[in-house]
C-alpha cells in the first residue's frame, strides 16, 4: 500500500467518530441518501486507508502469510471501488443505488475477514513460532483492525437499511439502531440460544436469575440507545462461557448453581454482570482470555474437569472481539474471577447516546512507533514470563 497514493492520501486524514444520538438523528430527521452518500464516500476511505497503512507496518512474518495476502486483497479492492465515486455527480442517475450496491458488494466480501485474519495468525505461529514483542504487536493491531472493521461495518449497514431496498425489520429501529433498546429482552434472547447450545453439548444447563434495577428512571424499564445486535453479541458469547465453567466445574452434580444476572441503569453506565459459580479461573490467566494469539492455537477442547495439567482451552476470539464491541461506543467489559469460586463478566454501557461516540484507530506518529521493532523493552524488575511481553507494565 505504501505506493499506493490515493492510500496515502486518504490515511492523513482522521477517521470522524460519530455518536449513536449523531447516527440516531441522522437517521431519523436529517439525513438524506446523498448527504449520506456525500459523507460516507470520503469517510468509508478514510477509514479504510487508516488501516491498511497499519497493515502495510505489521511484522513480515505475519504479513507475508497467504491468509493475510487475501485480506489485503480484498481491502485493496473495497479501497478502489469506493474511489470509483470520488469525484462523481450526487444527481446523477442511479450513482445512488449504484453505491450502495457498491456497500453491500464490499459488506460481503468482507464477510469472512475475522476467520481469515486468524487463520494468518496460525500460519504464522506454525511457521515462525512467536515471541512477546510480536504477540505484543499483533494484539494491539487486531485490536485496531477489528474495531475498525465494526466500524466500517456500522457505517455500511446503517446506509443499507436506511436506504437500500430491503424492507427494515423493525419500524421502530433507525438503520441497525434501537432507540429503546430493551436489555433484559436481548439477555433473555442470547441466555435462551446459549443454553440451547449447551445443553446439546453438555447435556446440561444451569438456570438464569435476573435482577433489574433502574436507577435513573424509577420503575421504568432498563433500556438504552443501542444496537441489539452488538449486545446480544457480548451477552450471547458470556452467557455460553459461564454455562462452560459450570458445567464443567460440577461434572459430578446434577444441580447446577444458577447464573445471576444484575443489570442497573445509573446516571452514567448501563452495568450489565453476570455472575457464575464455575469455579473461576486465576488472575494470571485472566489476561489470555483476552490475547488473540493464545485463543488462536486450535486447543483440544476438554469436556472433562480442567485437571490443571492441560493449559485452558482456548476460548477462541469471543471475548476479545466481544470486548471491542463494549469499547466502540465509549464501553468496556472485564472479567473479574475469584480462583476456586466462580466469575463476574460485567459489560459497561454509556447511558447517554451523545455520550457512546465511536472509538476509532487513527494512524499516526504513536501508531506507527507501536509496530517499530525496537519497543521498549520491561523497565520493571518482574519474572521472567513478562520479560517475553516486552511489555513495562501488566498487559492491561
Ligand atoms: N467470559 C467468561 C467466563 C465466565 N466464567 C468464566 N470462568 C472461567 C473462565 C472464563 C469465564
Amino acid at each position: 500500500f505504501p505506493d499506493n497514493p490515493e492510500c496515502e492520501k486518504y490515511s492523513k486524514y482522521s477517521p470522524s467518530s460519530l455518536t449513536l444520538e449523531q447516527l440516531t438523528d441522522f437517521g431519523s430527521k436529517t439525513g438524506t441518501e446523498k448527504s449520506s452518500f456525500e459523507f460516507l464516500r470520503h469517510e468509508l476511505p478514510v477509514r479504510l486507508a487508516n488501516i491498511m497503512k497499519e497493515i502495510s507496518l505489521l511484522p513480515n512474518t505475519l504479513l507475508s502469510m497467504p491468509s493475510v495476502n487475501i485480506v489485503n486483497g480484498w481491502y485493496k479492492q473495497s479501497f478502489a471501488e469506493i474511489l470509483e465515486f470520488e469525484n462523481s455527480d450526487a444527481d446523477s442517475p442511479n450513482i445512488l443505488s449504484k453505491f450502495t450496491d457498491t456497500l453491500i458488494k464490499i459488506r460481503n466480501r468482507h464477510t469472512n475477514v475475522v476467520e481469515t485474519m486468524a487463520q494468518g495468525v496460525m500460519e504464522m505461529k506454525e511457521a515462525f513460532g512467536t515471541d512477546g514483542k510480536q504477540e505484543n504487536q499483533i494484539q494491539y493491531f487486531l485490536d485496531r483492525f477489528y474495531i475498525n472493521r465494526i466500524s466500517i461495518r456500522m457505517l455500511i449497514n446503517q446506509h443499507a437499511l436506511l436506504y437500500g431496498s430491503q424492507l427494515a425489520n423493525h419500524p421502530r429501529h433507525i438503520g441497525c439502531i434501537d432507540p429503546n433498546c430493551d436489555v433484559v429482552e436481548v439477555a433473555k434472547d442470547a441466555f435462551a440460544n446459549a443454553r440451547f447450545l449447551c445443553e446439546q453439548y453438555y447435556l446440561s444447563a444451569p438456570d438464569l436469575k435476573i435482577e433489574c434495577f433502574n436507577v435513573k428512571e424509577i420503575g421504568l424499564p432498563v433500556q438504552i440507545v443501542y444496537v441489539p445486535s452488538h449486545l446480544y453479541h457480548m451477552l450471547f458469547e458470556l452467557f455460553k462461557n459461564a454455562m462452560r465453567a459450570v458445567v464443567e466445574s460440577n461434572l459430578k452434580s446434577s444441580d447446577l448453581p444458577p447464573l445471576k444476572l444484575l443489570i442497573c441503569k445509573g446516571e452514567e453506565d448501563l452495568t450489565i454482570k453476570l455472575s457464575d459459580r464455575g469455579g473461576g479461573i486465576s488472575y494470571s490467566k485472566i489476561d489470555l482470555l483476552f490475547q488473540y494469539m493464545f485463543s488462536t492455537a486450535p486447543q483440544p477442547h476438554t469436556s472433562s474437569v480442567n485437571d490443571g495439567s492441560a493449559p485452558l482451552a482456548g476460548y477462541g476470539y469471543g471475548l476479545p472481539l466481544s470486548r471491542l464491541y463494549a469499547r466502540y461506543f465509549q464501553g468496556d467489559l472485564a472479567l473479574s474471577s475469584v480462583e476456586g469460586y466462580g466469575t463476574d463478566a460485567i459489560v459497561y454501557l454509556k447511558v447517554l447516546s451523545n455520550e457512546a461516540s465511536e472509538c476509532l484507530p487513527v494512524y499516526n506518529k504513536t501508531a506507527y512507533k507501536m509496530y517499530d521493532s525496537d519497543v521498549a523493552v520491561s523497565d520493571w524488575s518482574s519474572p521472567q514470563h513478562w520479560l517475553q511481553n516486552g511489555s513495562a507494565f501488566r498487559p492491561n
